[in-house]
């Protein structure tokens, strides 16, 4: 099955939004620069809303220690999603301090950005894959800029890894068709203004990604 996150949520009804669909992720945005970013305090009453449900990931970018353990004494989380210019050493010393998986994002705009993954392989358990920002964009992510989805077609990964970037409702069954992904990742695509989701689209998103299965 196709793994789902649903990124960049940070309102009563986009979290609940997320459970009732059956996404298999939520992202929680601790980047102040973000318009979804959300504080250790909101994210913990936002994930208090559903008991299981999808695993909560923190994203953060180039955190420190005291960040981390910052919002991990707020809330458990289930993966740290590492969003900045984050060496292999230091996923390394992130997982190891903090007990966590580690999905390392790395943006992709030829092959030899593919080829770089190895650097990470031993220090990571998982891969996002996301555009490159644009120059004129503050974020590192959440830009709704797509790569070519071509480029991962019928290549080894080597970690299990999401497809993210610019994804819709509209575009995602092509994208998993063209790319192969084992697991796609959204933001900007369902939301209805930059930072506010839309539940209607995350519902949209999620189905398009199970009707992209049958
Ligand atoms: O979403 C953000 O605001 C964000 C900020 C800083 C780093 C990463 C961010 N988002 C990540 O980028 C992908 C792709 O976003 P989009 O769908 O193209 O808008 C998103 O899924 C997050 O993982």
């Amino acid at each position: 099955m196709t793994l789902v996150k649903i990124c960049g949520i940070n309102d009563a009804a986009g979290f609940d939004a997320v459970a009732e669909a059956g996404a298999d992720m939520v992202g929680l945005v601790f980047y102040p620069p973000s318009p979804r970013a959300v504080t250790a305090a909101e994210a913990a009453a936002l994930s208090a809303r559903v008991q299981g449900g999808p695993m909560r990931v923190g994203l953060f970018v180039d955190p420190t220690d005291a960040e981390l353990e910052a919002v991990l004494a707020a809330l458990p989380l289930g993966m740290i999603q590492l969003h900045g210019a984050e060496s292999p050493a230091r996923c390394a010393a992130i997982r190891a301090r903090f007990g966590l998986p580690v999905m390392k994002a790395v943006g992709v705009g030829d092959p030899r950005d593919l080829e770089g993954l190895a650097f990470y392989t031993p220090t990571v358990d998982r891969f996002l894959l996301d555009a490159k920002p644009p120059p004129d964009s503050d974020l590192p992510g959440g830009n709704a800029t797509a790569f070519d989805w071509s480029l991962t077609a019928g290549r080894t990964i080597p970690r299990p890894w999401l497809l993210a970037g610019g994804l819709t409702p509209e575009t995602v069954a092509e994208a998993i068709r063209q790319s192969g992904a084992p697991g796609v990742d959204v933001s900007s695509g369902v939301e209805r203004s930059r930072g506010v989701k839309d539940p209607a689209r995350i519902a949209a998103f999620v189905a398009a990604v199970r009707g992209a299965e049958a």
